[in-house]
């Protein structure tokens, strides 16, 4: 760890990290990293800790002292304010950010993505504190090329796909498609966020991530969330296949992913924290554009990698179409396609993701059949009560 220096050849000195949102999926990976290859110290805050346990106990492990748990739910909590002055650099990661939500919670997700993040924003700039804030790629909404007729022969042309920070404009259906409540509030935020950079001189990097995937994402329902909940597709995927049940594609699964795998997202996300010069002012699309599937072509890999990684043989019909009516209820919308553009991330850090979607969906099934199989077939096997 001794010598490591930033992207200009400058020694990178230890810094503290007010981490909001810490104890969920991309804070878990991000505490992780910060744990096992900085010096850094990180102020997690969550209201779980369930996926950083295993960096919190016990005494023992090398870097304890260096991260410190504080369960806080950033609504209603005081003690935000001093976390933040405490430390140089805050991450606000807490979102409600699963699709389900956004149709048919959608106040609580407004309130969650807009309301609770406007006091992160407010300390970090009365405190002269620099700010990640965690944005996404549904910003973008819908591409320009989807208004185009089916076989129109400007829909092949990047021009009218390809989502660029600085010149892509947002796209999202009326206000009764309650799922874009999730995108326009992540906007407002971002807009707010610019804004006191512009006005105020707040230090700030904008993230938008483009479905980064890996274990530890979600929950699989009925065994470590509930039974009725709708995570997001690769959980919804993953419990499918561990209970021997047809993949479900919403409107025929055509709409169209980019994939990263978490752990290349991560080394993103760690460059904007060791580069303050050449990340602030920015806004990053993290995305890995080599890796487009369909979500019919996703469902058919992740079979295909399930059987290789647990074993088993797939199902006769591995899938089965479902209605968004149906799968999310009234107020659903979906993005087309989604194709970052990397010009800006990879001229500011030299950044580009590496694994490819077969490589990663094998290292992400494999962890969730050794997770929750057992698990799984024990659920299943229950006798029902009568
Ligand atoms: N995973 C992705 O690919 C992806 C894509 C686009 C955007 N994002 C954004 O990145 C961020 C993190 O996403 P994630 O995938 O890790 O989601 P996640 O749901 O796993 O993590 C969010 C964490 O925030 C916590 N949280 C929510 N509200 C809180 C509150 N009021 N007080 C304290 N903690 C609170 C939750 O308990 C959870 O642990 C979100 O802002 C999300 O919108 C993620
Ligand atoms: O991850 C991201 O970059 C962003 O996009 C996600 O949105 P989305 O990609 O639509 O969410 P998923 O639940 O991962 O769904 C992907 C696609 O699969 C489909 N799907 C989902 C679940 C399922 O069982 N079947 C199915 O066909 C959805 O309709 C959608 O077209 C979420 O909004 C956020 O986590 C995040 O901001």
């Amino acid at each position: 760890m001794a010598g490591r220096l930033d992207l200009d050849g400058n020694p990178i000195k230890p810094i503290t990290i007010c981490m909001i949102g810490a104890g969920g999926f991309i804070g878990s990976h991000l505490c992780e990293k910060l744990m096992t290859e900085t010096p850094h110290k990180v102020l997690a805050l969550d209201v779980y800790n369930d996926k950083i346990k295993h960096l919190l106990e016990p005494d023992t492990l090398q870097w304890s002292g260096r991260i410190q748990f504080h369960r806080i739910n950033i609504k209603h909590d005081s003690r935000l304010e001093g976390l933040i002055k405490m430390a140089d650099l805050t991450i606000n990661l807490a979102a409600i950010c699963t699709p389900a939500d956004y149709n048919t919670r959608p106040l609580d997700t407004i309130y969650s993505n807009f309301i609770d993040a406007l006091p992160v924003v407010k300390y970090c700039s009365e405190n002269n504190k620099r700010l990640i804030h965690f944005s996404t790629c549904e910003v973008y909404g819908k591409t320009i090329g989807s208004f185009l007729p089916k076989d129109h022969p400007l829909r092949e042309d990047p021009d009218f796909y390809v989502l660029k920070e600085d010149t892509s404009p947002c796209i999202f259906g009326s206000i009764e498609k309650q799922r874009w409540s999730y995108a326009c509030a992540k906007q407002l935020i971002e807009r707010l966020v610019y804004a006191e950079g512009a006005e105020n001189g707040l230090k700030f990097t904008i993230v938008r991530p483009f479905n980064w995937i890996g274990p530890r994402m979600d929950f699989i329902p009925g065994i470590d969330g509930p039974s009725e909940g709708v995570p997001r597709v690769l959980a919804c995927f993953s419990n499918n296949l561990l209970r021997r049940e047809p993949l479900k594609l919403v409107d025929g699964g055509e709409s169209q992913r980019t994939f990263i795998y978490i752990k290349d997202a991560i080394e993103a996300v760690l460059l904007m924290i060791e580069n303050p010069e050449r990340a602030n002012g920015h806004i990053f699309n993290v995305g890995n554009p080599h890796n487009e599937v369909t979500v019919r072509q996703l469902a058919e890999m992740m079979t295909e990698v399930y059987s290789k990684v647990s074993g088993e043989t797939a199902i006769e019909s591995p899938t089965i179409d479902v209605s968004s009516k149906e799968f999310y209820g009234e107020g659903y919308d979906d993005s087309d396609k989604r194709i970052p553009d990397m010009t800006i991330i990879n001229r500011q850090l030299g950044w580009n993701p590496k694994t490819s979607l077969w490589d990663l969906l094998e290292s992400t099934l494999t962890y969730q059949h050794r997770t929750y199989a057992e698990a799984v077939k024990k659920a299943t096997s229950k006798p029902v009560a009568s």
